[in-house]
């Protein structure tokens, strides 16, 4: 007997990083890939499956997800928190299935083959089920650390190993090649000190291991990605929300005189992501658009407004200015593209005692991986970080104005000042000096698309957010 498809079902729905619960989706395919090597006697037996599931409302389709699981013989109430159910698996009997994330006596297992990898010819332990666990050279593991499973609002599963490394389990599965694994490859190879180094990932292979099968032939599925821990990390986005709360609490102070003043921050931040994007542009192809492929960009976003339209009609007015950008864009004959983060905003970055840390290269969870790969203007990724520090103070507002009502509009003030003077010391760090038209006019399209974006984000995800990115759009061309 194998688990009844009810069980999945219940489990997925109970999980933070399911994408589809708002959906009407049944369990259609359940496909053991492999198991995790054990690494002592007393460990369990982990397994991955892969889970497909599938759509019934009118968008229809199917999605993969990855659910490892440690069997047990009886039940382990410490892991109450964490069990999926219990059945007669084929291969190991009677079996109590739990989240192996969760688990500490299976991720043991996980680190202790990541570094057997580093043992092996060339770095990589494969197995002949296809599983392949891969090591970049320059650091032992610290095989005693503990794993504590990060309870964040995430779409993947990340699992601490003490303050030595951090393993990204990815959820959604879609064939390929990840590029959160494969830019963060090349920026540890070339030694880049923005981002967590890669120590090693985990991939599978459909058939034969030996068969040759590599990154690009489409039957290679990522699905876990172990780097550096960044232990003095603090996150981008709450030191910045810090910093604009600090001004707010200041009745007579400039930005520049209050204490908690972001703009060194906001400056070293554009320093990081422009040598970012030029070790990225080294090592990855960098395109020149000719003028058909730069209309078929503004098309793009227009396109993109035309389905936001739908779900955000409080955009209307604003399609003329919107698109008016657009055009500018489109008047344009030579852009450059290349390889870019794809998703960035101020809660992707992370300030350590040796500087800001870029992470998260996956690009925007909900699109195609195919789109995800393609490259993109480095603008936008500046536009993704000016959006944010647009938000920062807006968001500090919405709790001001809970508790202490009077002020608005001295705060209004001071929320553009806050934003004005980090955007722009961010922005002229990042571009060493001001810009030139043609960088403006792809600037400025890029972040009316993003505002345009975000509007259909909060929409779904936080609705009483929504003024945010509405209220920027209503600031374009006003
Ligand atoms: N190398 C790291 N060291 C310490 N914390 C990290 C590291 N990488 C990411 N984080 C933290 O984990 C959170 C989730 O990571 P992220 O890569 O964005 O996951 P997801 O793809 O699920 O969104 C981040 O917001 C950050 O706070
Ligand atoms: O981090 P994700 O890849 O899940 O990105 C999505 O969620 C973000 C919010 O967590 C969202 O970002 C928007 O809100 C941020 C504040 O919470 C703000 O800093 C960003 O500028 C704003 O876009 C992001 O758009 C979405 O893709």
């Amino acid at each position: 007997m194998i688990p009844e498809p009810d069980v999945f079902h219940r489990y997925l729905g109970r999980t933070r990083w399911f994408g589809g619960k708002g959906r009407p989706f049944q369990i259609s395919d359940v496909r053991r890939i492999g198991e995790v090597p054990t690494s002592r006697e007393s460990s369990p037996v982990v397994v991955i499956d892969l889970v497909e599931v599938a759509y019934g409302d009118s968008e229809g389709g199917t999605e993969v997800y990855q659910v490892p699981m440690s069997f047990y013989t009886d039940p382990e109430t410490r892991l109450d928190h964490a069990f999926i159910g219990w059945w007669e698996d084929p291969t190991h009997g009677w079996v109590h299935a739990y989240d192996a994330l969760h688990d500490r006596e299976a991720m043991d297992c996980w680190l202790a083959a990541f570094d057997r990898a580093a043992r092996e010819p060339g770095g990589n332990l494969s197995d002949e089920s296809g599983l392949r666990f891969h090591r970049l050279p320059g650091h032992d593991l610290d095989l005693e650390a503990h794993s504590t499973l990060f309870s964040g609002e995430q779409s993947n599963s990340s699992v601490a190993y003490g303050e030595d490394s951090l393993m990204k389990v990815f959820r959604k599965i879609t064939p390929g090649v990840n590029p959160d694994i494969s830019v963060h490859e090349v920026l540890t190879r070339t030694g880049s000190e923005h981002i967590a180094a890669l120590y090693g990932w985990l991939d599978w292979v459909d058939g034969d291991p030996e068969s040759g099968a590599d990154e690009g032939s489409g039957t290679i599925l990522q699905l876990a990605m172990l780097q550096q821990f960044l232990r003095t990390a603090s996150d981008g986005w709450d030191l910045a929300l810090a910093s604009a709360r600090n001004l707010f609490a200041e009745g007579d102070l400039h930005a520049y005189e209050a204490g908690g003043d972001f703009a060194a921050e906001a400056e070293r931040l554009g320093v990081a992501l422009r040598d970012v994007h030029g070790v990225l542009a080294e090592n990855f192809p960098v395109e020149r658009l000719d003028a058909a492929a730069v209309r078929a960009l503004a098309d793009g976003m227009d396109a993109r407004l035309d389905a936001a339209l739908e779900v955000v009609p409080e955009l209307a007015p604003h399609a003329g200015t919107l698109r008016a950008a657009y055009d500018r864009l489109r008047r344009l004959d030579d852009v450059a593209v290349q390889q870019i983060h794809g998703d960035l905003h101020l809660g992707q970055t992370l300030r350590t005692s040796l500087g800001w840390k870029i992470v998260d290269f996956e690009g925007e969870p909900a699109k195609p991986l195919a789109e995800r790969l393609k490259p993109d203007s480095p603008w936008r990724d500046v536009a993704g970080m000016l959006r944010s520090f647009d938000y920062v103070p807006h968001v500090v507002e919405r709790q001001f104005a809970e508790d202490q009502p009077e002020g608005a509009e001295q705060r209004a003030y001071r929320a553009e000042e806050w934003a004005h003077r980090n955007r722009n010391h961010f922005l002229t760090a990042y571009a060493d000096g001001a810009l030139d038209e043609d960088q403006r006019v792809l600037l400025d399209a890029y972040v009316a698309d993003k505002a345009v974006y975000e509007t259909v984000y909060e929409t779904r995800n936080r609705p009483t957010w929504v003024a945010i990115p509405l209220e920027a759009v209503a600031r374009i061309g006003a």
